[in-house]
């Protein structure tokens, strides 16, 4: 998506507390840019003052947020500018900040598609915080894109609507869903989108009806919307129907039992190969690669699309590991496996591995 404006201008180094850990001598810390940083006069370890800038009633904090904590693969290290909005002006102020700045800007719901780098992100972070949720009619949803998908989800088939089944489960954003359009157990998004509203790079809030996307497998028009911001919200359609719950909860089952829904992971790290009529997981299975592991990661002994983060683990980890199971798969197999995740690089544009 074009949430990358402008060239990468990273005035490191931001703000961190550096305060060297505990009964190490006082060290002269440097951040990345290598200047020194001064010295805190109280303790006489390095720091570097805390620092937010505000505008417009949004607080951006200047190097101090960590990515680990925005993903749920706990992998990514600091990012240059933070910030939560929480409707659709905040957003346009957010955006015009970082064009106005020069400086790259991706928008993020629940990280959980997302592989952040260990060098964090040179430029702005915009959480999304959008969460409304408006019964229009019985059956038609318009919600924020920032609203929890899972959520979602679980109150449509407890209301007696179908379509929605699927989400239950989904650790992600409503924003998230629609730009992968996710799916699971035979439903995806695209199946019951009426509508979804965008903000484009020139600040225009726009609706686009369903007529006007082509979806695919794992694919969205918004991964290649070159003047798209953010996705804002939509409008999802659904059906009336008595089973929904109980399929519902089916789904959750099934889903408990396959997949390592406890640990530190981002869902299927592969699409499934195209007409090849079986599972990334189970090519990878089949390949030999259960439990392979690269310092700490490791394949998933459940769900071997799953590679999970067990502690400590870099985005080098993870990075080295999916470039194993690729070549391992492409050896075994003859089978290219492409990612489903994004890989958000440091300082390039480009998200793909
Ligand atoms: N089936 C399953 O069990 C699982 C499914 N998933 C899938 O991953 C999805 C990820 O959701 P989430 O965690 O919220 O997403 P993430 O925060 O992980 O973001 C993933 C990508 O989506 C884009 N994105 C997210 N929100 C918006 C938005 N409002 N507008 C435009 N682009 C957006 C971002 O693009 P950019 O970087 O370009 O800004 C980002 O790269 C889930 O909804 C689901 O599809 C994940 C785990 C398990
Ligand atoms: C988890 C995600 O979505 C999941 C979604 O939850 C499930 C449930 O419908 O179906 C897809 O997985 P999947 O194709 O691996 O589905 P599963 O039902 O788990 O497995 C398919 C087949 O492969 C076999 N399998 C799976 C994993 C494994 O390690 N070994 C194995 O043999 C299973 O036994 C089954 O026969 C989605 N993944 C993709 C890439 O399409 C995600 O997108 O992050």
């Amino acid at each position: 998506m074009a949430s990358h404006i402008g060239p990468a201008t990273s005035p490191y180094p931001y703000p961190q507390l550096l305060h060297a850990p505990f009964g190490l001598p006082s060290l002269t810390l440097r951040a990345r840019s290598n200047k020194p940083i001064a010295s805190c006069p109280s303790c006489n370890l390095g720091y570097q003052r805390a620092r937010v800038e505000q505008r417009n009633g949004l607080k951006f904090e200047r190097g101090t947020k960590l990515l680990k904590d925005l993903s749920t693969w706990g992998i990514g290290g600091p990012c240059d500018y933070f910030v939560q909005v929480f409707d659709n002006t905040q957003l346009v102020a957010a955006v015009r900040f970082c064009q106005e700045k020069s400086i790259r800007f991706i928008v993020i719901g629940n990280g959980s598609n997302c592989l952040f780098d260990d060098e964090g992100f040179e430029g702005c972070v915009i959480l999304n915080r959008i969460k409304f949720l408006e019964r229009v009619r019985p059956g038609i949803y318009r919600v924020g894109s920032g609203f929890r998908f899972n959520l979602l989800g679980l109150k449509c088939s407890n209301e007696g609507f179908a379509g929605l089944e699927f989400a239950g489960g989904i650790p992600g954003t409503v924003g998230g869903a629609i730009y992968t359009n996710a799916g699971a157990n035979g439903q995806e998004t695209a199946d019951v989108i009426d509508s979804v509203d965008i903000l484009t790079t020139e600040s225009k809030l726009k609706r686009l009806g369903r007529n006007e996307l082509e979806f695919g497998y794992r694919k969205s028009p918004f991964q290649c919307m070159k003047d798209l911001a953010a996705i804002v919200g939509a409008t999802f359609r659904l059906q009336r129907s008595g089973s929904a719950r109980s399929r519902q909860l089916e789904h959750l089952e099934r889903r408990r039992i396959s997949q390592p829904i406890r640990e530190r992971s981002a869902g299927s790290v592969f699409r499934n190969p195209h007409n090849a009529g079986v599972s990334a997981g189970k090519l990878i299975e089949d390949a030999g690669l259960k439990g392979m592991r690269v310092g700490g990661v490791i394949v998933s002994e459940v769900h071997a699309n799953f590679l999970i983060n067990t502690g400590g683990s870099s985005s080098q980890d993870m990075l080295h590991l999916i470039e194993l199971v690729k070549g391992g798969v492409l050896m075994r197999f003859g089978i290219e496996l492409e990612e489903e995740i994004s890989y958000i690089h440091p300082r390039k544009s480009s998200q793909t591995l």
